[in-house]
């Protein structure tokens, strides 16, 4: 029997990424508390990642495959999350400009029925913004772009006449690694777990 689906965010920008590679999928958004035991980066969006799994597992009845992930920006080992206020986007975007940071995330395959952990990975990737000054900086902050995004920046948009350049996966940094992503998808099907893929 084909196995239910479930995608654990509210990011329409994994949403859209899941829909490329045919997988039929459902929404149901985690509330988890987000709550960082680690220090080190990839551990921390494989524990945020596993979070948003574990909660959206715990409301499933039947059978199904809950994926769910997280993003942070790492910066000088400062870890940056979305941004609560506009202060917080400036401190951050000063940080970014002229510098090279890293995106991590981190990504949780998790079996309903049992409340495992099936795969969990992380991609990184490095990011060079260029140096923008104090105006562009709140220029872009009054776009309100940044307040739904790590890093205080969405690649994907207006920030991208920022963007040098970047070493590793871009879809990594919206939020998915969709080729790691779907390479684990492929090997799961081998292991006899049935659903659609393109
Ligand atoms: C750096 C960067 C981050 N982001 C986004 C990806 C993530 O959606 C977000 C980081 O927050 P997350 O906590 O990873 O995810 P979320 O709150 O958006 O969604 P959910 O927890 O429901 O899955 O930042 C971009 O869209 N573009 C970028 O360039």
């Amino acid at each position: 029997m084909k196995k239910r689906i479930i995608l654990a965010s509210g990011s329409p920008r994994r949403k859209e990424m899941l829909e490329r590679i045919g997988l039929d999928f459902e929404i149901i958004k985690s509330n988890c508390k987000e709550i960082i035991t680690k220090t080190n980066p990839d551990e921390i969006v494989m524990e945020l990642a596993l979070c948003k799994a574990k909660d959206v597992a715990q409301t499933l009845k039947e059978e199904g495959l809950v994926i769910a992930a997280d993003t942070i920006v790492v910066y000088d080992k400062k870890i940056m999350g979305k941004p609560k206020d506009e202060k917080e986007a400036f401190e951050m975007l000063s940080l970014l400009q002229n510098n090279t940071h890293e995106v991590y995330t981190g990504v949780c395959i998790m079996d309903a029925s049992k409340k495992e952990e099936v795969v969990s990975f992380y991609e990184k990737t490095d990011v060079y913004v260029c140096e923008m000054t104090k105006k562009q900086i709140e220029d872009y902050i009054a776009t309100k772009d940044p307040f739904d995004k790590a890093g205080a920046y969405g690649i994907q948009g207006i920030f991208g006449k920022y963007i040098k350049g970047i070493n590793g996966s871009y879809d990594n940094v919206v939020g998915l690694p969709l080729g790691r992503l779907y390479k684990e998808l492929l090997s799961l099907k081998e292991k006899g777990y049935d659903f659609d893929l393109d």
